[in-house]
Parts: structure tokens; sequence; C-alpha cells
């Protein structure tokens, strides 16, 4: 087709979470485009579980996922957190209060599954290539020349960098960046990428201490556990500090050897009061070492090129928040896009946006995204030192002052992230479950607005302020009785 009579075009590299929800978000806007996966399966064996907050399920229920996301899991029961030795000390309702705050939980499902349903559930696949790794992104005077490393090549109008934290988009709009803009993207932000924390990671069958639908914290010095358990499976994440934290370009290949010597080495580390680890990694179906990256970049776009999902935004995944992210950031900017094509723009008749056109909507959909990804950063941040003890701050944090929050607090805030959740504005939404906590949308709030609001957000002071207030009330309760007790009366 003659340049000048092809439709706008999106080339989005990566198939994974972000990749697939692309797919679906273009289609249901009506803009072409291809989705380039460098692997040869979209669902491939690997990773262990993925966890959906009543937000991230919003969007895949307008997407038409969410019912076969819900059906590949059950409702989670129990929230339980432990100490080293296995010894339960908090309980709590996390996933039936979530359930009220919103009408619908956390769903835990294998990731593997997650990707097949995302796939199977498009309305068209042909949009989808898969053997198709991308060598390198080509600008021209009205759009992009992205070749894959058989030699293809795909022109389109813009690329949307959905190829995970080692993204090599993200360094070919780097590269581009500071041609054209000396300086603009600097050591400090290439090097924001940082990896302090490492996982074993793995699903085993179902075993009976995790329960059915329940999740396991167990709290340590510098690591932390947690099992996510199913009727069928279990899945493990077993966190523990690098000793020395690094930041991009490094990376770390961690070998099958590493996982095992460290498994070992951990083999006997008490998972409940009945189980070690060491029973865990032995019935893997499934098990390796992974480095924990975490970073929110601050130019997420330049020229043709913009960035979602993990290039832009990766979080740990102590709280499950990177991939429902993703998803966010995807609709999000997919809202922009259908913004600027709703006049005819997105067919071959009408002419194209501009190249300023397209920044401006680039440049919306951070400004949008940012300081909630930033906000969601610090929380992922916080939750995984304190289940690491990483400090002696942390250690009380997780053992003072959590323990004597109200039970449905955790939800309160964690909900606090959810109502602020976008959705697809050019896609119906009739039909999703309501719970007791409104979507801001659904109240009239604005859009692009961080976790600061009417209620109150996690960080460390708060939580401090709101402990400090129980023992307070505890303390007047307590003398209360003392005096009326001595009193007689
Ligand atoms: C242990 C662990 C547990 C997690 N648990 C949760 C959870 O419970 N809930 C949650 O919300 N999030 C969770 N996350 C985070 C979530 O998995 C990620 O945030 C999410 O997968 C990011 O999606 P993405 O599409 O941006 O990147 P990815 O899923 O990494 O996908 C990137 C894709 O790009 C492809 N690719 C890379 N380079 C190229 C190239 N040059 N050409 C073509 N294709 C390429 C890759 O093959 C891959 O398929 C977890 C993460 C980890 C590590």
């Amino acid at each position: 087709m003659p340049e000048s009579k092809r439709p706008f075009r999106v080339i989005v590299v990566g198939g994974g979470v972000v990749g697939l929800t692309a797919s679906h978000c273009l289609q249901k806007a009506g803009i072409d485009h291809v989705v380039l996966e460098k692997r040869a399966v979209v669902a491939p064996p690997e990773g262990a579980s993925i966890a959906l907050y009543p937000h991230g399920s919003r969007i895949l229920h307008q997407l038409g996922c969410f019912e076969a996301v819900e059906k590949a899991c059950v409702p989670g029961r129990n929230w339980l957190t432990r100490y080293p030795d296995g010894k339960k000390f908090m309980d709590n309702g996390y996933f039936q209060h979530l359930q009220e705050n919103h009408g619908s939980s956390l769903l835990v499902l294998e990731r593997r599954e997650f990707l097949q349903i995302m796939y199977d559930k498009l309305p068209d696949k042909s949009y989808i290539k898969t053997s198709s790794g991308v060598k390198s992104i080509k600008e021209t005077p009205d759009g992009v020349e992205v070749t894959l490393v058989n030699g293809d090549v795909e022109t389109g109008d813009m690329v949307i960098g959905a190829d995970g934290v080692y993204s090599m988009v993200r360094s070919v709009m780097w590269e581009q960046a500071n041609k054209a803009s000396p300086g603009l993207i600097t050591v400090q932000e290439k090097t924001s990428i940082k990896t302090q924390w490492k996982s074993l990671i793995g699903v085993t069958p179902n075993i009976p201490e995790l329960g059915d639908r329940d999740v396991t914290v167990v709290n340590g010095t510098g690591r932390s556990l947690l099992a996510l358990s199913q009727p069928d499976r279990a899945y493990f994440f077993f966190i523990f500090r690098v000793d020395e934290p690094f930041t991009w370009p490094k990376r770390a290949n961690y070998t099958d050897q590493d996982a095992e010597d460290l498994a070992q080495q951990f083999a006997d580390h008490p998972v409940s009061d009945t189980l070690v680890f060491g029973e865990l990694w032995k019935r893997r179906t499934r098990g390796t070492l992974i480095p924990l990256e975490e970073g929110v970049l601050t130019h997420w776009h330049h020229g043709r090129i913009v960035l979602a999902g993990d290039s832009a935004h990766k979080v740990t995944p102590n709280i499950a928040l990177g991939g429902n992210s993703g998803i966010e950031s995807i609709a999000v900017l997919c809202n922009h896009l259908q913004r600027l094509l709703q006049d005819g723009g997105a067919t071959a008749n009408k002419p194209k946006p501009t190249a300023a056109a397209l920044d401006a909507a680039f440049a919306a959909y951070q400004t949008e995204r940012l300081k909630r990804m930033q906000d969601i950063l610090a929380v992922s941040s916080l939750i995984t030192k304190v289940q690491a003890w990483d400090t002696r701050w942390h250690r009380f944090m997780a053992t003072w002052l959590l323990p004597l929050q109200a039970d449905r607090t955790t939800a309160d805030q964690m909900s606090e992230i959810i109502r602020k959740g976008p959705k697809l504005e050019f896609v119906e939404v009739e039909g999703f479950r309501k719970g007791r906590v409104p979507f801001d949308d659904e109240r009239g709030v604005g859009r692009g607005k961080g976790l600061e609001g009417a209620a109150a957000p996690i960080s460390s002071l708060f939580l401090l302020l709101r402990s400090l207030g129980a023992l307070a009330a505890f303390f007047v309760v307590w003398q209360g009785t003392r005096l009326a007790l001595a009193a007689n009366i």
C-alpha cells in the first residue's frame, strides 16, 4: 500500500501482559497495529502467578476478558502473616474486605494462563506476530521503520515499547533523545532502575498446610516468603536482599545452579509452623531465581516512541501492582490515541496527526500516569522492606504498627489505590461489579491524581500516626477500666 494511503498504524514491541492488552484496546479503538513478540508462543511456561486487583479487572471487563480470568481461579480467603519461625501473628480478612469495597477481590491465577486467556479472547489474533524479535528502530520523516531479527521490516506511525524492564525500545529512545536534545536523558534517570532484591519463584501442586485459597507471608530479616494457594496448586516467592545492589544496564543472569544453591541454603526456613521451604522447593513443577528491579522513569516518550508497562515503571511484586499498573498505563495511552484519532485520523482517507500532535498526546499520557506510578513504586518498595524487616524501623512497623491496625485497614488502604484506577474511556464499563467504594470517575473526580486525596494513603508516617492513635485509645480505655475497677464502679 502506498505510504500516504496506509491507515495510522501502531507498532507494539512485546507481546507480554501489556502488549496483549494493547492489542485488545487498539482493536476496540479501531486503530491498525501489529504486536511483535520475540518468543515463539505468547504464553510460555514461565513465571509463577499474577494477581489482579479490581482496577485491573475493571479494564479486563471492558475488554471482555474478566469473566474468563475469574473462572480460572477461586476467590481468596485468608491473609496470614508469620514470624520467621513460622508462627502466625496476623490473620486478616483482606480478600473479604476488598470484595466488600469493590464487589470483586484480588484474583490469583497462573501468569501463563492469564496470558493465554488474553490471547484467546482477542477478537482478531492476526495482529499478533510471534517469533518476531525486534532488532532496530528507525524514525523516518513521516513514520517509523522497525527491523526484525529475521530481516523483515514493519512500517508504522509510532512505536509502543511494551518490551519489559530491559526494553530495547527504551534504549533506542534514549539514544535518539540525547542525539536530538543533548543531556535530556541523564545518567541519573538511566540508573534509576535498581535491583535490590532477588526472588526464588515457582509453582507446586497444592500443599494442604498452605490452604486452598490463602496468602501466607513469612517475615524475615533481609528476606520474606510469600505463598499463594489455590485448590490445585500454590505459587511461591522467596525474596532476598541482594548482597550488592546494582542498576541498569547491569543485569543479573542467575543460573539453575544459583537457584538450587540458594534454595538449599534456606531449605529449613519455615513457611508455617509445620512446613519448611525445602518441602515446597522439592515438590515444585517449576522454579527459578530472578532479579526484582524497581524504578520509575521520568521520560516515557520521545519522537514517535512511547513506553508502557515495565519498560517505563517497574515495581517489586509484594503487593502485586506491576502488571495491574501496566494494564492501566496501556489503557490510558490508548485513551489518548483514540481521542487523537477519533475524527477519522485512524483511517487511510484522512490526514494523519502531525508529529507535534502525537508528541502532545504522549506528553498528556505521561502526565496522567507519572505521579501515580511514583506513588505506587513508593508503596510497593515500602511493603517489600516491611515484610523483609529491612531496618529496625521496618521490623517495628511489621510487628507492632501493622498488627495494631483494624482488620479492614489494609484493604481500605489498598482501596485508596484501586479507586483511582483509570478505565478505557471509549468502551462501555456497564455491568462491572460495584462495592462500597466507588471508583473516582464514578464520583466525577478528575483523572491524573496521585494517591493523595480524601482518605489516608499508605506511608510510614501514616502508619505511625494511626498506630499511635490506636495506642492512645487503648491507654485511655485501659486506664478508665483500671480506675473504674479501683473505684468499684
Ligand atoms: C515474581 C513476580 C511476580 C509478579 N506478580 C505480579 C502480580 O501478582 N500482579 C501484578 O500485577 N504484577 C505482578 N508482577 C509484575 C508483572 O509481571 C509485570 O509488571 C508485567 O509482566 C509487565 O508486563 P510488560 O508487558 O510490561 O512486560 P513483560 O511481561 O516482561 O513482557 C515483555 C514482552 O516483550 C518481549 N520482548 C522483549 N524484547 C523484545 C524484542 N526486542 N522484540 C520483541 N519482543 C520483545 C518479551 O518476550 C515479553 O513477552 C510480578 C512480577 C514478578 C517478577
